[in-house]
């Protein structure tokens, strides 16, 4: 088959099979009945179309409801499932306008209604988080069938996460609806007695022994610095605390006791009793991500994967640590290594690291998560301002900007989404934000910086043949300007290697498995899509899917794509193929 002048094939076992090369003469064929010509496509010559595109973007909800409009009854996939707006980018824009930055978004009472959710799926959103901390499971439980029906019914292809509430000491009642003052040297008593109505300088923590082994002459900081107290007096459970550095108490402020400049731990579980029947109600409605909050160390990720694995519909939920303690960032590496990713939730990650070190931390937690590839979501805050405004501040779009130039999986939105009244423009400004500096770094330092970072990847898996083989064909396919990356894969692994590169052309991830489908959806630059059937023919494969894109008008004549995949071969032969290949298509 002439197609095979274009691949490299890779045989692992007693020998390496070596074909005609990709590089060895013109290419000119048929692919399996696809017709199949040589010629890469430059990146540049698709600046302009990417440039009017990002022109024209800005903060457009209007424009995104009347899109969701536009699809509704569209008619479903057969044989392949792509989510329906990455369908309309590939029809309108082609493989240039695929976003590579996830977006995951918190789900709250300004967005619960089906409605809303179809706005923000239409928009881009490629997660909802759930967080167990507030409201019913009855009222998650509609949230998750509402994204279930999205899906099913609309195209759309939204995972759901759900968030682990944890144990955390923190306030209940401070006798106020909102915020309330402490003024300096005012005395406030903590307590975790229950009481009828309020009393002033009083306030309720959550749990009964938060006074455990603490000392007078201790400090209490509030939110991580937006009030202090030191400790004057024990009074049996309760405490007697001055206000040393004055500031506001918020509804569900956190709580830190600090002795001599050191954290004081609570020892509390990771995963408390209502964590594991949150989880088992998450995994009974069929969520693809558990976040679990205040991970200290590897253990509780090893002993819930470990539970999700010995119960046999639960295989398919991934698990990711929040890192957002000092004893997380001290034990980072093993908790990178046992979990399926990591949110960097900078909200409480900042009670208990000052600040001003938070952009450090960020950017180190991103590198070590790309080096053992793992998907990083940067979370809270990025877009504060929205919840109340419907412009992002300077600042923000800065910090968001930031988060993707470190080549983060994906960004999350908190309040913004679930209570606040922009949620859909946050999620474009997200889009456009993210659009931008995806551009600009492809454009400005991509081709240098990918290959210095891959070879600093390089050689840290566990899986080094198929780590070795996604580094090659990422340097081919940003070298020869390929339009995109097609990806073959049972179990996902490849795909994720392969944007673990970062590449400049999208990667396409076919799949047969749901669950890996929607597992990639955190994943830098992949589009995960459903296929009825992979088969062990790999030809096959690639005839069967770039008919049906070319079928549904989502490719075009002269795009090059780079072929990988870790389809293994069961008959004949023991040995693994693992493949590169080149086509055009015409
Ligand atoms: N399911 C929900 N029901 C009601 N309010 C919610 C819900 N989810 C989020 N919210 C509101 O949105 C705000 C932001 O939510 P988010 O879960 O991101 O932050 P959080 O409450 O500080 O918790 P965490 O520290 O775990 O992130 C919350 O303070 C809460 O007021
Ligand atoms: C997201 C979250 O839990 C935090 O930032 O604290």
């Amino acid at each position: 088959m002439a197609a095979a002048s274009e691949s490299v094939l890779l045989r692992f076992g007693n020998e390496v099979a070596k074909q005609p090369t990709l590089f060895s003469g013109p290419m000119k064929s048929r692919f399996l009945g696809v017709p199949v010509t040589s010629g890469a496509i430059s990146w540049a010559g698709r600046k302009r179309q990417v440039d009017s595109r990002l022109r024209l973007a800005g903060v457009r909800a209007v424009a995104e409801a009347a899109r969701v409009q536009s699809l509704s009854g569209q008619e479903p996939n057969f044989g392949m499932a792509i989510d329906t707006v990455a369908e309309e980018v590939l029809r309108g824009e082609g493989f240039s306008g695929m976003r590579k930055t996830k977006l995951v978004c918190t789900i709250g009472p300004a967005c619960c209604s089906l409605l809303e959710l179809e706005r923000l799926a239409a928009g881009g959103m490629n997660v909802a988080r759930l967080n167990m901390c507030h409201n019913s499971r009855d009222w998650h439980r509609d949230v998750i069938a509402k994204i279930k029906k999205l899906n099913e019914q609309k195209g759309f292809s939204v995972s759901v996460m759900i968030d682990t509430e944890g144990s955390q000491i923190h306030v209940v009642d401070h006798g106020a609806p909102s915020s309330l003052k402490a003024e300096e040297g005012s005395v406030w008593v903590f307590t975790s007695q229950k009481f009828e109505g309020s009393r002033p300088f009083t306030v309720r923590a959550n749990f009964e022994g938060f006074s455990q082994g603490i000392m007078v002459g201790d400090e209490l900081v509030i939110d991580g610095g937006m009030a202090s107290f030191v400790v004057v007096e024990k009074m049996g459970d309760d405490l007697r605390c001055k206000c040393t550095d004055p500031g506001l108490l918020l509804p569900r402020a956190k709580m830190s006791f600090w002795r001599n400049g050191k954290l004081s731990y609570h020892g509390l579980p990771t995963l408390s009793k209502k964590d594991w029947e949150d989880i088992d109600f998450g995994v009974s409605e069929g969520i693809d991500f558990i976040a679990v909050s205040f991970v200290s160390d590897a253990d509780s990720i090893k002993q819930l994967k470990n539970y999700l694995s010995t119960s046999s519909s639960n295989r398919s939920v991934k698990v990711l640590a929040k890192v957002e303690t000092l004893e997380s960032l001290q034990n980072l590496e093993e908790i990178v290594e046992a979990s399926d990713g990591i949110m960097v939730a900078r909200g409480d990650l900042g009670v208990e690291v000052p600040i001003e070190q938070i952009p450090t931390v960020q950017e180190e937690i991103t590198r070590i998560c790309r080096q053992l590839n793992k998907p990083v979501i940067i979370a809270s805050q990025l877009l504060e301002s929205m919840i109340e405004y419907p412009t992002p501040t300077r600042a923000e779009v800065a910090d968001v900007t930031e988060v993707v130039r470190q080549y983060a999986d994906a960004l999350m939105l908190s309040g913004e989404s679930a209570i606040g009244s922009n949620g859909q423009k946050a999620v474009s400004v997200l889009k456009m934000v993210s659009s931008r500096m995806e551009l600009w770094t492809r454009e400005e330092h991509q081709q240098a910086s990918a290959l210095y970072s891959y070879k600093k990847l390089g050689a840290s898996l566990a899986d080094r043949i198929a780590e070795a083989i996604c580094n090659s064909a990422v340097e081919m396919a940003n070298n020869l300007g390929v339009d995109a990356i097609f990806v073959y894969t049972k179990h996902g692994e490849m795909a994720s290697l392969l944007s673990r590169n970062r590449p400049n052309p999208p990667i396409f991830a076919f799949t047969n498995d749901r669950s890996v489908r929607m597992g990639l959806n955190l994943q830098w630059g992949v589009i995960p899509v459903l296929v009825d059937n992979l088969s062990e023919d790999m030809e096959a494969n690639v005839l069967k899917t770039t008919q049906l894109l070319k079928t549904k008008g989502m490719v075009k004549r002269g795009c090059s794509v780079l072929v990988v995949s870790d389809i293994f071969s069961t008959s004949a032969t023991p040995n693994a193929f693992q493949s590169i290949k080149m086509i055009t298509i015409s």
